[in-house]
């Protein structure tokens, strides 16, 4: 016992003089002001691993949202030896937004970068430069720009009214209804049918494919994530650790995608979809730009993974909500049955005439936004207010915090869609003032690298959620829906998603569009 009492203050004398140690350096090294400007307020730290306890505390977004408000809206972090910067409040995104974009245009090495696993050619994680500019250009034009929206128009009115045909079964045998699956489901199927031409989810066991792939690789990510985080000799031996698993979930991914990509091939007549542009460039050797086999599996993985799971939460959350709120639910429920009737089902070309469905999909990503956190890098030196940031840091914003911003929103955390109709907006104003109106609204992101599926990502969430209100009564056991929310790192999720049975609300099914 007496030895265990000996032991207990070793370590704790030897804890005390690394605190003081580290501290010395940190006052020495990073706390040093440069013209004038100092680094950004930082919490207290422990040694070697720096603040990474501080990202450990669940839900990731709301413990960096408290540090916040006690060290302020621009904080200086040091994960292991990772120096980053995170941003909740709107005023300083807008800062960084306005003036800066440019110097915060490249994700860097993110923090699951991987050469083995999600290789380094990936699209979203790619520098800001050629290879990104040449799959943006393509991304606009094939698949996420105006046109190209309207285009693949019937592809997903297909898969919403195949989606409301398995809802009307599930009522019939009153079969619960888990939304977040089924939505996942749905916009997996939606956005493989507008890459490509056909939905993955049905054809070859594809459906369990993606289904064991993505969880697989969600958590093969917090493992390099971990890795990528430690200092050298750590990292490389977490690593090597994973090798093996990342050997195999990298494999997987290319097996799969390898397949697509030579069925599509093999189709013979040269289509006008995504995967059409992208083979033809592939091919072409005298294009402006020469990309790879891997540059096209990896930006299908991009946006076959990340994609459908950000839709499917924030639908999951929508719903949460609207039961929650009854009289909302009531306008909503008025507002398409005037507009759209009861008996067609909701399509796309209804959405412009529904103001009151566009704002509460608008709050629900506001309140509860699918990406809580969103990452870039300094590639330069960034003065912002009295402060500085170095070249190569991370820079993180935290989305959630800037939309709860009480300096920036009106009760920040009511559920209140009004808020987005355009006679609570003010019109008037300098356009300096209307960017600040916008900045302040980032579940996309902003500037040069925000998320070119955000069209797409409304006109889906406008028609399943209008779709779901429309054509039935839903309904959960006890009062209310438990929105207590999760999240390790960049997700925001339920941690008790809910299950519903459903009621038709129609004598007879709804009629279909096509
Ligand atoms: C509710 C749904 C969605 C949310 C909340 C969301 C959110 C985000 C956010 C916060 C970013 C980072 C933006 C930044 O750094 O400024 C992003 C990037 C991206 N998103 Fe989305 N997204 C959604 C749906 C989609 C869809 C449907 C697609 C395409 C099918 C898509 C494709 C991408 C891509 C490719 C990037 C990387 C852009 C780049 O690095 O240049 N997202 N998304």
């Amino acid at each position: 016992m007496a030895a265990m009492i000996m032991v207990g203050y070793e370590n704790c004398f030897m804890l005390i003089f690394l605190c003081l140690f580290s501290l010395l350096c940190y006052s020495l090294f990073f706390k040093k002001p440069k013209n004038g400007f100092d680094l950004p307020p930082s919490p207290p730290f422990i040694p070697i691993i720096g603040h990474f306890h501080l990202l450990l505390s669940i839900p990731t977004h709301k413990s960096l949202q408290k540090l916040s408000s006690k060290y302020g809206p621009l904080l200086h972090l040091r994960i292991f030896n990772i120096p980053v910067v995170i941003v909740s409040s709107a005023s300083i995104a807008y800062e960084i937004f306005k003036t800066q974009d440019l110097n915060v245009s490249s994700r860097g090495p993110t923090l699951i970068d991987d050469p083995i696993f999600a290789g380094s050619s990936s699209f979203i994680s790619s520098p800001y430069g050629d290879h990104w500019k040449f799959m943006k250009k393509l991304l606009v034009t094939k698949l996420l720009g105006p046109q190209a929206l309207v285009r693949s128009r019937q592809n997903r009115a297909y898969e919403l009214e195949r989606f409301y045909t398995s809802l009307l079964d599930k009522a019939m045998k009153e079969e619960r209804v888990e939304i977040y699956k089924d939505v996942m489901n749905l916009s997996t199927k939606s956005i493989c049918k507008m890459i490509m031409g056909r939905s993955c989810s049905e054809e070859n066991g594809e459906k369990e494919i993606f289904k064991n792939l993505a969880s697989d690789s969600n958590s093969l990510g917090d493992k390099i994530l971990l890795g990528n985080m430690s200092r050298a000799p750590f990292r490389k031996l977490l690593m090597s650790l994973f090798k093996k698993e990342r050997m195999v979930v990298s494999k997987r991914f290319d097996d799969l995608f390898e397949r697509i990509l030579v069925e599509h091939e093999e189709k013979q007549q040269q289509g006008t979809d995504l995967m059409d542009a992208l083979l033809a460039a592939y091919r072409d050797d005298n294009a402006v730009y020469k990309i790879t086999r891997n540059h096209i599996k990896t930006l299908l993985a991009d946006l076959l993974f990340a994609a459908p799971e950000s839709s499917a939460q924030a639908t999951q959350w929508a719903m949460a909500e609207i039961i929650n709120n009854p009289k909302i639910h009531k306008r909503l429920r008025e507002e398409i049955d005037s507009v759209v009737g009861k008996t067609r089902l909701i399509q796309e070309s209804d959405v412009p005439n529904l103001p009151y469905l566009q704002a509460v999909v608008k709050e629900v990503l506001r309140l509860h936004p699918p990406a809580t956190l969103f990452g870039r890098k300094s590639e330069a030196e960034l003065r912002i207010g009295k402060f500085y940031v170095p070249e190569h840091t991370s820079v993180i914003v935290n989305v959630y915090a800037v939309m709860r911003d009480p300096d920036s929103w009106e009760d920040p955390d009511e559920f209140k869609p009004q808020r987005f109709l355009a006679s609570s907006i003010s019109s008037s104003g300098q356009e300096d003032e209307r960017r600040e109106q916008a900045l302040k609204y980032l579940p996309f992101g902003s500037g040069r690298r925000a998320c070119p599926g955000a069209n797409l990502a409304y006109v889906f969430l406008e028609t399943t959620v209008g779709m779901m209100v429309q054509g039935f009564n839903w309904r959960i056991n006890g009062d209310k829906v438990d929105t207590e929310e999760t999240g390790l790192g960049l997700a925001l999720t339920m941690v008790h998603p809910p299950k519903f049975t459903l009621v038709v609300r129609t004598l007879n099914p709804l009629t279909f569009n096509l």
